[in-house]
């Protein structure tokens, strides 16, 4: 009972917001168009069993003409008005065919509400950085997102729509055979006692029991049908993984460690698929079975009284007929077990998905930061800086970065000054204290440099679109940063981020500031993979082609370091900070 109502929970999550949603006329009206498609086919299935009726008790009577418009056309019987069997078959096939239709239509535009809201919502306040950030972001479900989006989000529309209408679709049928299974059943019977309606009091036990057997032999399914998810998604990641590392492990001659890698991910796939095989083996004998009984269980149970004369062969073949579809709605449960399982653990590694990126979402910043002119200095007080974990990692930092000049953050490896730029860059959560931040654009540039997919014109302009810059500009740019050979590439797609060295990456970052041209510019060991004169001469040509720009770096060499004229040493501010360091409050000049 707690599984189901956490299921339900999650489904309404999930749902409620695309039916409240702008496309919502569009999700009801194709909702409602479905359902009364199906409940018309259960409708006109009914009609079918009474044409079923008359033409079987005709061949029982040999009754030709009776038999063919009992098949094709109609028959006005002492019963009343019987349609041809044929004859309501054609609107029930159009039924079936636009409720199919339809349904795919509503899935579809539902999916793509879906997509697009979770796509935005990923990319929002950097929810996919705060959640490969955080330890949450290894919460089962909330791995692999690519995989929830593209996958899960895929199957739980298309398979919630099916077990919604299937559901509502075995209510109606239920209701709808019920009466016709308890008025023509009639009573039974049994040492002289008279059970009334006994094919319905037949299909209830038959169901109830198939139904419990069936969840005994299949309800651990959900649970592996949910880590088969995650096996599948992890052994994919270490492909794709081994594809963006291709050099470095090739390098290393790293390939039978990555083979033993492949090997074991693969293992679990494997192993829990197998599980998963044993398990739908018995329980597939155990449905099938059930349902190959409840055909001949019906005519032997119906025989009873048909042999006592007391019913018409028509009448039988119908009663089989209903108790089928009685015994399919009440039944309906242990016959979708399987899938119902696989949808089970669609919805709980969505909902977990989007409950991360909720929290993630909602995590707010905690540093105050107060905008200021466009040219006042950058000031930092009071700042703490923690890891994801919650461990401390500098404390109160305090300094000012002054507007127009050039400063060097310096600090040991591991004090914190890649992450004290992320708090600067707004891209890390767990800091507290305050910053007053000129108001003007602002660049962070990181080691490697990130690279998108398409030509090395998009590159060069990341993240402006292609048309930001005339293009001679973008090539005086290439230019200027010693890439000048590559102008004639400049429209070709490749996969540039691997092509470029690192440090020809590195030179194609500073292109991108001086087509940008920030108002500042904080680089991360931006320079770390040139020569000294390439590291000189860029630094120069920022000076030269942006001269009123606030460069901020990280850097560990003295050549950089002597370039700058002020500089802010986190080492005080380390929480494992030296013994007697002196904490200082302002920037203090780069040289001694
Ligand atoms: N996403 C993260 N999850 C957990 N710990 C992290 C994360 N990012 C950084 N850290 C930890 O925070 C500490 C500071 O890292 P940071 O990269 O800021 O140091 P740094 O001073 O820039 O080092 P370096 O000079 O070597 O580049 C390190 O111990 C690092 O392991």
């Amino acid at each position: 009972m707690q599984h189901l109502r956490l299921l339900l929970k999650d489904v309404w999550y999930l749902t409620r917001p695309y039916f409240v949603s702008e496309d919502k006329k569009w999700a009801w009206g194709l909702l409602v168009a479905v359902l009364v498609l199906t409940f018309s086919m259960v409708g006109l299935d009914l009609l079918q069993s009474f044409s079923r009726n008359v033409y079987y008790t005709a061949l029982q009577q040999r009754d030709a003409t009776t038999f063919l418009r009992g098949l094709f056309w109609y028959v006005h019987n002492q019963e009343g008005f019987v349609l041809g069997f044929f004859i309501i078959t054609i609107p029930a096939v159009l039924c079936s065919i636009y409720a199919t239709y339809l349904q795919q239509m509503l899935g579809l535009r539902w999916r793509r509400w879906l997509t697009q809201r979770m796509t935005r919502q990923w990319m929002e306040n950097q929810t996919y950085f705060r959640i490969a950030i955080t330890t949450s972001g290894l919460e089962a479900g909330a791995d692999n997102p690519d995989q929830r989006i593209q996958e899960d989000l895929n199957s739980f529309v298309t398979d919630t729509l099916t077990q919604f209408i299937n559901l509502l679709s075995n209510i109606v049928t239920l209701f709808s055979y019920v009466g016709l299974l308890w008025a023509l059943s009639g009573p039974l019977e049994v040492l002289g006692f008279s059970i009334p309606g006994y094919f319905f009091w037949a299909a209830l036990i038959y169901s109830v029991m198939a139904t419990w057997v069936t969840h005994l032999a299949g309800h651990k399914l959900a649970g592996l049908q949910f880590f088969q998810q995650r096996a599948e998604a992890d052994f994919r990641y270490s492909l794709v993984h081994v594809r963006n590392n291709a050099e470095g492990i090739a390098l290393y001659r790293g390939e039978a460690e990555e083979q033993a890698g492949l090997n074991r991910s693969f293992s679990q796939v494997y192993g829990n698929f197998l599980v998963i095989m044993r398990r739908t083996k018995w329980l597939g004998l155990l449905t099938t079975g059930l349902e190959v009984v409840s055909g001949n269980f019906a005519l032997l149970i119906g025989s009873i009284r048909y042999f006592a004369g007391k019913m018409t062969f028509g009448t039988l073949m119908q009663l089989v007929m209903a108790f089928s579809r009685v015994q399919g709605a009440l039944g309906w449960l242990s016959t979708s077990y399987a899938s119902l399982t696989t949808w089970h653990a669609e919805v709980a590694r969505l909902a977990t998905f989007q409950r991360v990126m909720d929290r993630a979402q909602a995590m707010r910043d905690k540093v105050t930061v107060v905008p200021a002119a466009a040219n006042a200095n950058l000031q930092v007080s009071g700042l703490d800086v923690f890891r994801p974990d919650g461990a401390a990692l500098l404390r109160n930092v305090s300094f000012t970065l002054e507007h127009g000049q050039m400063t060097v953050v310096t600090g040991p490896s591991g004090t914190g000054k890649s992450t004290l730029f992320r708090v600067l860059a707004g891209i890390w959560p767990f800091a507290t204290g305050t910053i007053t931040q000129p108001d003007v654009a602002m660049m962070f540039v990181p080691q490697r440099p990130y690279v998108p997919t398409g030509t090395l014109h998009r590159a060069v302009t990341y993240p402006a679109g292609v048309d930001a810059y005339p293009e001679a500009d973008v090539i005086a740019a290439l230019q200027q940063v010693g890439l000048g050979q590559l102008a004639p590439r400049i429209e070709s797609e490749e996969a540039w981020g691997q092509i470029l060295s690192p440090g020809e990456l590195q030179r194609l970052a500073f292109a991108r500031i001086i087509l940008a041209r920030p108002g500042w510019v904080f680089l991360d060991e931006s320079t770390s993979n040139l020569d000294a004169a390439s590291e000189a001469a860029l630094y120069a040509l920022l000076r030269q082609a942006c001269p009123d720009m606030t460069v901020v770096s990280i850097t560990h060499r003295e050549s950089v370091v002597a370039m700058h004229v002020n500089r802010v040493d986190l080492s005080p501010f380390a929480v494992a900070a030296p013994e007697g360091s002196e904490r200082r409050v302002s920037a203090s000049p780069a040289s001694p």
